[in-house]
């Protein structure tokens, strides 16, 4: 995977570009640094990343979504696809374990998440410019985000991620181990545990100390639900997620019926965090997820 990524990355800009995501939310395809905001005052994001889509990647050759760069293509069966189905199986590991702490009926969250459902799933490849500009080391790479999905199994090989913990007063990096992944619980699955589960604001900054003289690749498979699946607390189907949910005030509470399905939640996020969609300060919030701090940003 990392090979593919390279091999994209070094394509012509012009090439990536002819796989632009464009700016209607659509997640599939290529998106050039600077194409999304890091903050509300507009600031632009230096990370480039290319995301293919589960869908593309198992039905190929066939087209669910969009067509895919000649790198990626050549290695869709050879490469793409077995990681898409080990970090499926991974993930689907992952969500049978929360369905019994949650104390939710067998199949409530793995049945939201059906391999055969069209879904937001997709890899994603980012790679991280190489910047010898000393004041380039404090720049976001990545603006704060919680992940939009239910679980994100991301790879990294240098520093760079960032996390911000409840608890604690600054970003924390998160250091690469080797052997090891990185998951991260995403809204989708906040949503549906009543907050049981929390997604985790994270972001990208420049590789911390010597690791800044190299460039800076990671990849991620994101496991979504199916784009109709409705995402709500499952209050009627467990008795936990019942009680976390009578424990808020109604003002939270409400945050737990966004009235979105998964397509419509990611769509809203992915087309407000584009550069070219931005108004106003407004535009970067209503990207927002379900742990918005605004003081940290
Ligand atoms: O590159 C990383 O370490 C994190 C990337 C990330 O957070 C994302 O793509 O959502
Ligand atoms: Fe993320």
């Amino acid at each position: 995977m990392f090979e593919m990524g390279a091999e994209t990355m070094g394509l012509p800009l012009a090439e990536k570009m002819e796989f632009e995501q464009g700016d209607d939310g659509q997640s599939p395809g290529y998106k050039a640094a600077g194409f999304t905001m890091t903050d509300e005052y507009g600031s632009l994001d230096t990370i480039e990343f290319l995301n293919v889509s589960k869908d593309d990647a198992l039905a190929y050759p066939s087209v669910i979504h969009r067509t895919y760069p000649s790198t990626v293509n050549a290695r869709m069966n050879s490469t793409i696809k077995p990681f898409v189905e080990k970090s499926l199986e991974i993930n689907y590991t992952f969500l049978s374990i929360f369905e019994k702490k949650l104390a939710l009926p067998p199949g409530a969250l793995l049945g939201r998440h059906s391999i055969e459902d069209i879904s937001g799933s997709e890899a994603r490849c980012l790679r991280s410019p190489l910047n010898r500009d000393p004041q380039a080391k404090d720049k976001v790479a990545l603006g704060a985000h919680t992940d939009f999905g239910s679980l994100s199994f991301l790879h990294n090989r240098l520093g760079g991620l960032q996390v911000f913990p409840p608890g604690v007063e600054t970003w924390q990096y998160v250091r690469p181990l080797p052997g090891h992944a990185v998951c991260n619980i995403g809204d989708a699955l906040t949503l549906f545990s009543g907050g049981i589960l929390r997604s985790n604001l994270h972001r990208v900054v420049p590789p911390p100390s010597v690791q800044a003289a190299h460039e800076r690749y990671s990849i991620v498979f994101f496991t979504r639900p199916g784009n109709d699946v409705l995402l709500r607390a499952l209050a009627d189907e467990s008795e936990l997620i019942k009680e976390a949910l009578e424990k808020m005030v109604p003002e939270e509470r409400k945050k737990f019926e966004p009235g979105a399905t998964a397509r419509k939640w990611f769509t809203r996020r992915n087309k407000n965090e584009r550069t070219k969609n931005r108004t106003g300060p407004e535009t970067w919030r209503a990207s927002r997820g379900m742990e918005y701090k605004p003081e940290v940003i």
